[in-house]
């Protein structure tokens, strides 16, 4: 076989803080606000990509987890032609590197965790495929050039091509170059942020985001209110809050915008429902703790799905996580964090005996105990066999 070029990244997951709801333009992913996210740390969620092409491959190809996925949806094929169009431009000005950007492209991908659960593994897996090909090419471009390529194959991948505390501006040309991905603070700004995801379902979700936020922008008379007077306050009370590292503020913004997405959800006609009623206890145990801690130390927030992502201190841990295994100490993900339940306390006010504990903890199918983490980076992992081009 003739030479078969490589390169490999990794990409992290984002949980959207202020969320992205809704397009402007659908062919080029623009939306109709700004959004906020923390990036999550890559020991837990992670996805690592092997870039290839040569010239004996037949067509664009892409493996997840050994399964083959189709590369030839109107999305992806966007990613990939903005890729070789900056690799050709590359080559049309330097006649002695070699004619790469026609071959095809076989992708071998792994995710950490499960694929299309609600835990944004499009997000991971777009930034981990746009980062690895624009290593295998050598491309010159930054994150946030990188992010607005991302942005055309799923929104709220453009975010997870930055590490720590990061913004999509919607950006208002008509052609998006100005809607991209910018670092409000890197991850060691504020590294004390950590995440704790309760499982809550990771079977497929029934209304898809993409074709769930045109309904909501169609149909709700909430949505206009939203976009226009909440989320463009938020997002400026949002930022300062992080570089203030305010956290009361910050989580409460969190949660009520986590409230006002899926709001607009249940606006839209017909409605759509993605909080289930663990998520819904879930959001219940969260508000009962501060409340009994007399100030804000936790935030939920909800995407697409009934999965719940909650934010807290490191110096919080004791009553964050303390609460948590009260409920769900059964359930794996506990050993993979240096919480230890000996060190659990519960706010002397917390009505923990009114609490059926039996129902409360009841839905959740696992704990993955994370923080605040870096954007992709490269990797000397090789997920490709270099003699088929297959993956290993
Ligand atoms: N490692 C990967 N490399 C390339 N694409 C991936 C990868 N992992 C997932 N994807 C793409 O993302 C799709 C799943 O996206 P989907 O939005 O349904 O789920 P999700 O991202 O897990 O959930 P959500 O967006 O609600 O958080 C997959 O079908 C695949 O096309
Ligand atoms: C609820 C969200 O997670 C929606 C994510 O939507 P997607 O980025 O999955 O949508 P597409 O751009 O159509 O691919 C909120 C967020 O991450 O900001």
């Amino acid at each position: 076989m003739s030479e078969i070029y490589y390169a490999t990244s990794t990409g992290p997951v984002n949980i959207a803080t202020l969320k992205y709801w809704g397009k402007r333009d659908e062919d080029l992913n623009l939306p109709t606000n700004s959004s906020i996210s923390v990036t999550l740390d890559q020991a837990h969620l992670r996805t690592l990509t092997t870039a290839s092409c040569s010239s004996k491959f037949e067509t664009d190809q892409l493996w997840i987890n050994g399964a083959s996925y189709p590369l030839d949806g109107a999305r992806s094929k966007q990613v990939m032609a903005d890729l070789r169009s900056l690799r050709e431009e590359i080559e049309n000005g330097d006649s002695s590197i070699p004619k790469i950007a026609a071959f095809p492209l076989h992708i071998v991908s792994e995710n950490n965790f499960p694929t299309a659960a609600g835990l944004a593994s499009s997000a991971a897996g777009f930034a981990a495929l746009i980062s690895a090909v624009a290593k295998l090419y050598k491309l010159p471009t930054n994150a946030s050039e990188l992010s607005k390529i991302a942005r055309k194959g799923s929104g709220s991948a453009c975010r997870s091509l930055l590490g720590g505390y990061v913004a999509w501006e919607m950006g208002d040309l008509a052609n998006g170059e100005d809607s991209k991905a910018v670092q409000i603070a890197d991850k060691k700004h504020w590294p004390d942020m950590k995440a704790a995801i309760l499982v809550v379902s990771d079977m497929k979700k029934d209304v898809p985001s993409t074709s769930g936020m045109q309904l909501t922008v169609h149909t709700s008379d909430l949505f206009q209110y939203r976009i226009k007077e909440v989320v463009p306050k938020r997002f400026i009370a949002m930022r300062k809050a992080i570089i203030e590292k305010d956290f009361p503020t910050f989580a409460e913004l969190t949660m009520k915008d986590s409230n006002s997405f899926h709001s607009v959800c249940l606006d839209s006609y017909p409605p759509i429902f993605y909080l289930n009623d663990t998520s819904k206890r879930i959001i219940k145990l969260i508000n009962l703790l501060n409340q009994s801690a007399g100030e804000i130390i936790a935030a939920y927030t909800f995407d697409a799905g009934p999965n719940a992502v909650i934010y807290y201190e490191e110096k919080n841990e004791k009553y964050v996580l303390g609460l948590l295994h009260q409920f769900f100490s059964h359930l794996g993900g506990w050993e993979s964090s240096s919480f230890n339940p000996k060190d659990a306390v519960i706010p002397e006010s917390f009505p923990l005996s009114s609490l059926d504990k039996d129902v409360y903890s009841q839905g959740v199918s696992k704990v993955i105990l994370t923080q605040v983490g870096e954007g992709p980076s490269e990797t000397d992992d090789v997920l490709i066999d270099l003699q088929t081009g297959l993956p290993k």
